[in-house]
Protein backbone atom coordinates (compact mmCIF):
# COMPACT_ATOMS: atom_id res chain seq x y z
CA UNK A 1 0.00 0.00 0.00
CA UNK A 2 1.46 3.00 -1.19
CA UNK A 3 -0.35 5.25 1.98
CA UNK A 4 1.85 2.97 4.47
CA UNK A 5 5.49 2.98 2.50
CA UNK A 6 4.95 6.49 2.54
CA UNK A 7 4.22 6.91 6.22
CA UNK A 8 7.89 5.46 6.76
CA UNK A 9 9.56 7.93 4.73
CA UNK A 10 7.48 10.28 6.67
CA UNK A 11 8.52 8.78 9.98
CA UNK A 12 12.40 9.36 9.25
CA UNK A 13 11.82 12.78 7.79
CA UNK A 14 10.05 13.79 10.63
CA UNK A 15 11.37 11.31 13.61
CA UNK A 16 8.95 12.14 16.07
CA UNK A 17 9.75 12.37 20.13
CA UNK A 18 8.16 9.34 21.68
CA UNK A 19 7.71 9.09 25.66
CA UNK A 20 7.78 5.31 26.87
CA UNK A 21 7.20 4.39 30.03
CA UNK A 22 7.64 0.61 30.00
CA UNK A 23 9.20 -2.18 31.61
CA UNK A 24 12.32 -3.10 32.99
CA UNK A 25 12.91 -6.08 30.12
CA UNK A 26 12.08 -4.38 27.27
CA UNK A 27 13.79 -0.55 27.64
CA UNK A 28 16.71 -1.07 26.07
CA UNK A 29 15.28 -2.72 23.13
CA UNK A 30 12.26 -0.30 22.51
CA UNK A 31 14.29 2.41 22.38
CA UNK A 32 16.80 0.95 19.78
CA UNK A 33 14.16 -0.11 17.54
CA UNK A 34 12.53 3.22 17.25
CA UNK A 35 15.89 5.09 16.86
CA UNK A 36 16.47 2.11 14.31
CA UNK A 37 13.32 3.07 12.13
CA UNK A 38 13.71 6.60 12.41
CA UNK A 39 12.01 8.00 15.79
CA UNK A 40 13.84 9.21 19.15
CA UNK A 41 12.93 7.58 21.70
CA UNK A 42 13.05 9.26 25.44
CA UNK A 43 11.84 6.94 28.68
CA UNK A 44 10.78 9.20 31.20
CA UNK A 45 8.37 8.47 34.18
CA UNK A 46 9.57 10.63 37.22
CA UNK A 47 6.21 12.28 39.17
CA UNK A 48 8.00 15.57 38.93
CA UNK A 49 8.20 15.60 35.36
CA UNK A 50 5.97 12.89 33.25
CA UNK A 51 3.66 15.84 32.21
CA UNK A 52 5.99 18.04 31.19
CA UNK A 53 7.12 15.13 28.96
CA UNK A 54 4.00 14.35 27.97
CA UNK A 55 4.01 17.78 26.62
CA UNK A 56 6.85 17.81 24.72
CA UNK A 57 6.52 14.41 22.90
CA UNK A 58 4.54 13.44 19.41
CA UNK A 59 3.30 10.31 21.65
CA UNK A 60 3.17 8.30 24.88
CA UNK A 61 3.28 5.29 25.47
CA UNK A 62 2.57 3.07 28.60
CA UNK A 63 3.54 -0.28 28.89
CA UNK A 64 2.60 -2.04 32.14
CA UNK A 65 5.19 -5.05 31.83
CA UNK A 66 7.00 -4.68 35.33
CA UNK A 67 4.50 -2.84 37.63
CA UNK A 68 5.12 -1.44 41.23
CA UNK A 69 3.02 1.27 42.94
CA UNK A 70 5.98 4.37 41.78
CA UNK A 71 5.51 3.29 38.22
CA UNK A 72 2.08 2.76 38.11
CA UNK A 73 1.44 6.13 39.12
CA UNK A 74 3.35 7.61 36.78
CA UNK A 75 1.33 6.10 33.89
CA UNK A 76 -1.84 7.26 35.45
CA UNK A 77 -0.55 10.82 35.92
CA UNK A 78 0.90 10.23 32.37
CA UNK A 79 -2.21 9.06 30.72
CA UNK A 80 -4.37 11.89 32.95
CA UNK A 81 -2.46 14.32 31.11
CA UNK A 82 -2.32 12.81 27.66
CA UNK A 83 -5.94 12.47 27.71
CA UNK A 84 -6.79 16.11 28.88
CA UNK A 85 -4.43 17.65 26.12
CA UNK A 86 -5.82 15.14 23.54
CA UNK A 87 -1.65 13.78 23.29
CA UNK A 88 -1.88 10.34 21.59
CA UNK A 89 -1.04 7.53 23.67
CA UNK A 90 -0.44 3.61 23.21
CA UNK A 91 -1.65 0.80 25.66
CA UNK A 92 0.35 -2.59 26.01
CA UNK A 93 -1.58 -4.18 28.75
CA UNK A 94 1.36 -6.73 29.12
CA UNK A 95 0.11 -9.86 31.46
CA UNK A 96 -3.60 -8.15 31.42
CA UNK A 97 -5.66 -10.97 32.92
CA UNK A 98 -2.90 -12.31 35.53
CA UNK A 99 -3.16 -10.71 38.31
CA UNK A 100 -6.04 -8.52 39.98
CA UNK A 101 -3.23 -6.05 41.03
CA UNK A 102 -2.75 -5.70 37.26
CA UNK A 103 -6.86 -5.53 35.79
CA UNK A 104 -7.06 -2.84 38.96
CA UNK A 105 -4.67 -0.65 36.93
CA UNK A 106 -5.82 -1.34 33.78
CA UNK A 107 -9.51 -0.40 34.78
CA UNK A 108 -8.22 3.24 36.20
CA UNK A 109 -6.42 3.79 32.54
CA UNK A 110 -8.47 3.10 29.95
CA UNK A 111 -11.06 5.54 31.52
CA UNK A 112 -7.96 8.15 29.66
CA UNK A 113 -8.65 6.94 26.44
CA UNK A 114 -5.68 5.14 24.76
CA UNK A 115 -5.86 5.88 21.40
CA UNK A 116 -4.39 2.59 20.57
CA UNK A 117 -4.82 -0.86 22.77
CA UNK A 118 -1.97 -3.45 21.24
CA UNK A 119 -2.11 -6.65 22.77
CA UNK A 120 -2.05 -10.09 22.14
CA UNK A 121 -5.16 -12.11 22.02
CA UNK A 122 -5.36 -13.77 25.28
CA UNK A 123 -4.61 -9.66 26.42
CA UNK A 124 -6.89 -8.11 24.36
CA UNK A 125 -9.93 -10.68 25.39
CA UNK A 126 -9.02 -10.08 29.46
CA UNK A 127 -9.45 -6.88 28.83
CA UNK A 128 -13.16 -7.28 27.49
CA UNK A 129 -13.15 -9.61 30.72
CA UNK A 130 -13.71 -12.32 28.72
CA UNK A 131 -13.56 -14.91 31.03
CA UNK A 132 -10.13 -16.02 30.67
CA UNK A 133 -6.78 -16.18 31.78
CA UNK A 134 -3.58 -15.09 30.94
CA UNK A 135 -0.77 -17.17 31.08
CA UNK A 136 2.10 -14.61 31.95
CA UNK A 137 2.68 -12.70 28.81
CA UNK A 138 2.60 -15.10 25.81
CA UNK A 139 -1.10 -15.50 24.40
CA UNK A 140 -2.97 -18.79 24.42
CA UNK A 141 -6.11 -18.05 22.55
CA UNK A 142 -7.70 -18.36 18.66
CA UNK A 143 -7.73 -15.44 16.69
CA UNK A 144 -11.23 -15.85 16.02
CA UNK A 145 -12.23 -15.31 19.96
CA UNK A 146 -10.00 -12.27 19.99
CA UNK A 147 -11.36 -10.76 17.05
CA UNK A 148 -14.69 -10.84 18.73
CA UNK A 149 -13.17 -9.65 21.88
CA UNK A 150 -10.97 -6.81 19.53
CA UNK A 151 -14.38 -5.39 18.54
CA UNK A 152 -15.87 -5.32 21.69
CA UNK A 153 -13.15 -3.30 23.52
CA UNK A 154 -13.12 -0.85 20.28
CA UNK A 155 -16.66 -0.31 20.62
CA UNK A 156 -16.49 0.29 24.61
CA UNK A 157 -13.29 2.21 24.05
CA UNK A 158 -13.06 4.23 21.29
CA UNK A 159 -9.63 3.12 20.61
CA UNK A 160 -7.92 1.15 17.61
CA UNK A 161 -7.40 -1.99 19.39
CA UNK A 162 -4.41 -4.40 17.61
CA UNK A 163 -4.00 -7.89 17.99
CA UNK A 164 -0.34 -9.41 17.41
CA UNK A 165 -0.04 -13.26 16.01
CA UNK A 166 0.41 -14.83 13.15
CA UNK A 167 -2.02 -12.15 11.67
CA UNK A 168 -2.42 -8.95 13.15
CA UNK A 169 -5.29 -7.62 13.46
CA UNK A 170 -5.83 -3.56 13.70
CA UNK A 171 -9.83 -2.96 14.54
CA UNK A 172 -11.42 0.28 14.55
CA UNK A 173 -15.31 -0.49 15.90
CA UNK A 174 -15.88 -2.44 12.86
CA UNK A 175 -13.36 -2.02 10.47
CA UNK A 176 -10.50 -4.74 10.35
CA UNK A 177 -7.00 -4.45 8.71
CA UNK A 178 -4.95 -7.17 8.47
CA UNK A 179 -0.86 -8.08 8.17
CA UNK A 180 0.37 -11.32 7.30
CA UNK A 181 4.25 -10.50 7.54
CA UNK A 182 5.70 -11.35 10.31
CA UNK A 183 8.02 -14.88 11.57
CA UNK A 184 6.75 -17.39 14.47
CA UNK A 185 9.98 -16.61 15.92
CA UNK A 186 9.19 -13.19 16.76
CA UNK A 187 7.39 -15.17 19.55
CA UNK A 188 10.26 -16.60 20.93
CA UNK A 189 11.72 -13.24 21.28
CA UNK A 190 11.12 -10.91 24.47
CA UNK A 191 9.90 -7.17 23.66
CA UNK A 192 8.87 -7.94 20.03
CA UNK A 193 5.22 -7.30 21.43
CA UNK A 194 6.77 -4.05 23.23
CA UNK A 195 8.04 -2.70 20.39
CA UNK A 196 5.25 -2.75 17.83
CA UNK A 197 3.82 -0.76 20.87
CA UNK A 198 6.74 1.54 20.83
CA UNK A 199 6.28 1.68 16.60
CA UNK A 200 2.77 2.34 17.03
CA UNK A 201 3.37 5.06 19.21
CA UNK A 202 5.76 6.32 16.55
CA UNK A 203 3.23 6.55 13.71
CA UNK A 204 0.57 7.74 15.70
CA UNK A 205 2.60 10.45 16.59
CA UNK A 206 3.32 11.67 12.65
CA UNK A 207 -0.71 10.03 11.17
CA UNK A 208 -3.57 10.98 12.45
CA UNK A 209 -5.37 8.32 10.51
CA UNK A 210 -4.84 6.59 13.81
CA UNK A 211 -6.18 2.63 11.43
CA UNK A 212 -3.38 3.36 9.23
CA UNK A 213 -0.51 4.85 11.33
CA UNK A 214 -1.55 1.28 13.10
CA UNK A 215 -1.32 -1.28 10.01
CA UNK A 216 1.90 1.14 8.90
CA UNK A 217 3.23 0.27 12.30
CA UNK A 218 2.65 -3.69 12.30
CA UNK A 219 3.41 -3.82 8.60
CA UNK A 220 6.87 -2.76 9.59
CA UNK A 221 7.41 -5.20 12.52
CA UNK A 222 5.90 -7.78 10.20
CA UNK A 223 8.79 -7.11 6.76
CA UNK A 224 11.46 -6.21 9.16
CA UNK A 225 10.85 -9.42 10.75
CA UNK A 226 10.30 -11.51 7.40
CA UNK A 227 14.00 -9.95 6.35
CA UNK A 228 15.45 -10.68 9.51
CA UNK A 229 14.52 -14.50 9.74
CA UNK A 230 15.80 -14.68 5.92
CA UNK A 231 19.17 -13.91 7.37
CA UNK A 232 18.83 -15.58 11.02
CA UNK A 233 19.35 -18.83 12.94
CA UNK A 234 16.82 -18.80 15.64
CA UNK A 235 15.94 -15.81 18.28
CA UNK A 236 19.64 -14.43 19.08
CA UNK A 237 20.36 -13.26 15.69
CA UNK A 238 17.06 -12.35 14.58
CA UNK A 239 16.50 -9.91 17.15
CA UNK A 240 20.19 -7.96 15.73
CA UNK A 241 19.03 -8.67 12.27
CA UNK A 242 15.48 -7.59 12.78
CA UNK A 243 17.44 -3.68 13.86
CA UNK A 244 19.25 -3.34 10.79
CA UNK A 245 16.24 -4.58 8.95
CA UNK A 246 14.27 -1.19 10.57
CA UNK A 247 17.24 1.06 9.71
CA UNK A 248 17.90 -0.13 6.19
CA UNK A 249 14.19 -1.09 4.87
CA UNK A 250 13.47 1.28 2.22
CA UNK A 251 10.09 2.08 0.98
CA UNK A 252 9.86 1.13 -2.26
CA UNK A 253 11.00 -2.58 -0.82
CA UNK A 254 8.56 -2.21 2.30
CA UNK A 255 5.27 -1.83 -0.17
CA UNK A 256 6.42 -4.52 -2.27
CA UNK A 257 6.70 -6.93 0.82
CA UNK A 258 3.60 -5.75 2.93
CA UNK A 259 1.08 -8.18 2.61
CA UNK A 260 -1.37 -6.04 3.94
CA UNK A 261 -5.76 -6.14 4.02
CA UNK A 262 -7.13 -3.01 3.98
CA UNK A 263 -10.67 -2.33 4.52
N1 LIG B 1 3.38 -16.90 14.64
C1 LIG B 1 3.74 -15.68 14.22
N2 LIG B 1 3.98 -15.48 12.91
C2 LIG B 1 4.36 -14.26 12.46
N3 LIG B 1 4.53 -13.17 13.25
C3 LIG B 1 4.31 -13.33 14.57
C4 LIG B 1 3.90 -14.57 15.14
N4 LIG B 1 3.75 -14.41 16.48
C5 LIG B 1 4.05 -13.11 16.74
N5 LIG B 1 4.37 -12.47 15.61
C6 LIG B 1 4.78 -11.06 15.48
O1 LIG B 1 5.63 -10.77 16.57
C7 LIG B 1 5.33 -9.49 17.13
C8 LIG B 1 4.96 -9.66 18.60
O2 LIG B 1 3.67 -10.20 18.65
P1 LIG B 1 3.19 -11.04 19.94
O3 LIG B 1 4.16 -12.13 20.22
O4 LIG B 1 1.76 -11.37 19.66
O5 LIG B 1 3.23 -9.93 21.08
P2 LIG B 1 3.49 -10.15 22.66
O6 LIG B 1 4.98 -10.33 22.73
O7 LIG B 1 3.01 -8.88 23.28
O8 LIG B 1 2.72 -11.37 23.06
C9 LIG B 1 4.23 -8.89 16.27
O9 LIG B 1 4.77 -8.03 15.28
C10 LIG B 1 3.60 -10.11 15.60
O10 LIG B 1 3.06 -9.80 14.31
C1 LIG C 1 8.79 -11.13 30.19
C2 LIG C 1 8.22 -9.86 30.70
N1 LIG C 1 7.79 -9.72 31.99
C3 LIG C 1 7.30 -8.52 32.30
S1 LIG C 1 7.38 -7.48 30.95
C4 LIG C 1 8.06 -8.70 29.95
C5 LIG C 1 8.40 -8.47 28.50
C6 LIG C 1 7.19 -8.73 27.64
O1 LIG C 1 7.49 -8.31 26.34
P1 LIG C 1 6.57 -8.72 25.10
O2 LIG C 1 5.14 -8.59 25.54
O3 LIG C 1 6.94 -7.76 24.03
O4 LIG C 1 6.94 -10.14 24.79
MG1 LIG D 1 3.37 -8.22 25.08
Amino acid sequence: MEQISELLKKLRNQSPLVQSITNYVVMNNTANALLAAGASPIMAHAHSEVKDMVNLVGALVINIGTLDEYWSESMLIAAEHAHSIQKPWVLDPVGAGATPYRNELLSKLLPFKPTVIRGNASEIMSLTSVNIKSKGVDSTNTSDEAIEAGILLSSQTDAVVVISGEVDYIIERNRISQVKNGNPIMAKITGMGCTASALTGAFVAIEKDYMLACTAAMALMGVAGDLAAEKSEGPGTLQLHFYDALYNLQPEEFGERMIVKYP
